[in-house]
């Protein structure tokens, strides 16, 4: 199976590490990214269960005058709806405990392969658009690259994602930054995104 190929974690239950090792990169003056590599080891198991039991969507939106497939398959968890695996609830406590911030909802994307992708954007519907607001995502599977560059345009940043990495986006990043995960040529597997948000922030 090339699934199990790009996957280089090995068995083991999954665990969390620690948040304490956590490195924050500043972007601005107001804006900032925590990143730890290897929050969640054990991940293979992670990935598979994800794959085959959330219930993936995939979605068209209309775009000028057409209606376009979303690039990735999607699925949402709102606030009090249990999580499809008991590490992420677990995940969700962590980050709650570590920035005191209350983390409710959230979104999984799913990209299938490199032609999978999303577009430039910030987290802006809804609270985002007015309030400073964590967005944590912990990624598994196949590496991507998240790239985030200032709103206003100037250089594009780029974080490689690989199996189990945390990146936290805080500060006005929503406001001020946009990301996006680009499409890539290059032969790359599936990986699934879990993005954590507090209330009302999209
Ligand atoms: O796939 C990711 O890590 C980012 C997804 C994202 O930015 C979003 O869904 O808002
Ligand atoms: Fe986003």
């Amino acid at each position: 199976m090339p699934l199990q190929q790009s996957l280089l974690d090995g068995p083991g239950d999954p665990e969390l590490a620690p948040l304490t090792g956590i490195r924050r990169a500043p972007l601005s003056a107001t804006a900032w990214i925590d990143l730890l590599p290897g929050w969640l080891s054990g991940a293979d198991e992670v990935f598979a269960h994800l794959s085959e039991s959330v219930p993936w969507r995939a979605e068209r939106r209309r775009m000028y005058d057409g209606v376009v497939a979303v690039p990735r398959l999607l699925s949402y968890y709102r606030e009090g709806a249990p999580l499809p695996h008991p590490i992420l609830t677990e995940a969700r406590a962590a980050l709650t405990a570590h920035y005191g911030v209350e983390f409710t909802t959230a979104g999984l994307c799913y990209y299938r392969d490199g032609r999978d992708s999303v577009a430039w954007h910030g987290d802006r519907i809804g609270r985002g658009a007015t309030e400073d607001t964590h967005v944590a995502i912990l990624s598994v599977g196949a590496p991507r690259s998240l790239h985030l560059r200032p709103r206003g345009g100037g250089e594009t940043l780029r974080h490689p994602l690989g199996h189990g990495d945390l990146l936290v986006m805080g500060g006005d990043c929503q406001r001020t930054w946009d990301h996006a995960i680009p499409k890539t040529a290059k032969p790359v597997g599936p990986r699934i995104s879990i993005q954590f948000r507090p209330s009302g922030v999209r």
